[in-house]
């Protein structure tokens, strides 16, 4: 089965947070990966998840690297616009490829939301 990802900057962990509970039914029968410091943030929701290295230490450029083989749905990707991310150039990758390869990217609540509750599954 394909895999959902979850990325949220600091600024943006206690909103994906509470994305994640409105929707733990929804996900909990999921594949989830996460970047590696949302990843205990996502645990500690009480979903199971798969955690790679920290954003700034390449958990985005794993991402990356699962949409471009294909073994992502989606990505949702709560980004903190106002904060500063020393692996900026890594953020803009991974949005990148999730273009190249066609893949759903939310980049904020609102537009996950839209996307858990669509027909998603018929993407997979
Ligand atoms: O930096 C991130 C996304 O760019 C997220 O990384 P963490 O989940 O390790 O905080």
């Amino acid at each position: 089965m394909k895999k959902i990802a979850i990325i949220a900057h600091d600024g943006k962990k206690p909103e994906m947070v509470a994305f994640l509970m409105k929707n733990k039914e929804k996900l909990k029968d999921i594949d989830l990966v996460a970047t590696g410091t949302t990843g205990g943030y996502v645990q500690n929701t009480g979903l199971k998840v798969e955690k790679l290295l920290s954003g700034p230490l390449g958990g985005d450029a794993q991402i990356a690297a699962m949409a471009a083989e294909k073994k992502l749905v989606m990505v949702f990707f709560f980004r903190d616009p106002a904060g500063k991310h020393p692996h900026e150039p890594d953020v803009q990758m991974l949005m990148r490829i999730c273009d190249v390869h066609n893949i759903p990217l939310a980049t904020n609540p609102a537009t996950a939301q839209l996307l858990i509750d669509s027909n998603w599954q018929e993407l997979s």
